[in-house]
């Protein structure tokens, strides 16, 4: 099944998790006037028994049409990616379903967005479509696994929208 990129927007994203970006006036100005703070944009989530990790993830580039054979979910905290270079990435989410995935979606970011996913969110795994493929990864360090996965009966051909 074809599953057509979509542009990420704060709206379209809010229930999968935050989109990081400097859109539109700063919260506040700070540094004498020469930085703009966009303040407190994601609800993070590190849960009971955990912490706040920050890790430098470096993913092998991919292209379109992207092949999506599984989705998986952190149960115990949420999990951000900061591109650490401007070039898009792709965004594959999905809503539960019942303890498994419903239908997915698959955004395209535009060059300086940054995303939070929300805890227990189905989501594809790290995706850089170019660039150097750093990102920086703020999520749950803690004893569990935190980590489910789901492999679709077939594979998503994903491609630009
Ligand atoms: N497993 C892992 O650390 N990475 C994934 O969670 C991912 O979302 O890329
Ligand atoms: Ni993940």
């Amino acid at each position: 099944m074809i599953l057509r990129t979509e542009p990420l927007t704060a709206a379209a994203f809010a229930s999968f998790g935050d989109v990081l970006e400097a859109a539109g006036d700063p919260d506040k100005v700070i540094n004498q006037g020469l930085c703009g703070r966009f303040h407190d944009l994601a609800r993070l989530d590190f849960g009971p028994g955990g912490r706040a990790g920050l890790s430098v993830f470096r993913a092998e580039l991919r292209a379109l049409p992207y092949r999506l054979e599984m989705v998986e979910r952190h149960p115990d905290g949420s999990q951000a990616f900061v591109p650490m270079d401007p070039e898009p990435f792709l965004v594959i989410v999905a809503p539960d379903a019942g303890g498994v995935p419903g239908a997915p979606r698959a955004f395209l970011t535009a060059p300086g967005q940054g995303i939070n996913l929300l805890r227990n969110t189905w989501h594809g795994v790290l995706t850089p479509l170019a660039g150097n493929g750093l990102f920086a990864v703020i999520d749950r360090i803690g004893e569990t696994p935190n980590l489910e996965e789901y492999w679709f009966a077939a594979p998503y051909s994903v491609e630009a929208g």
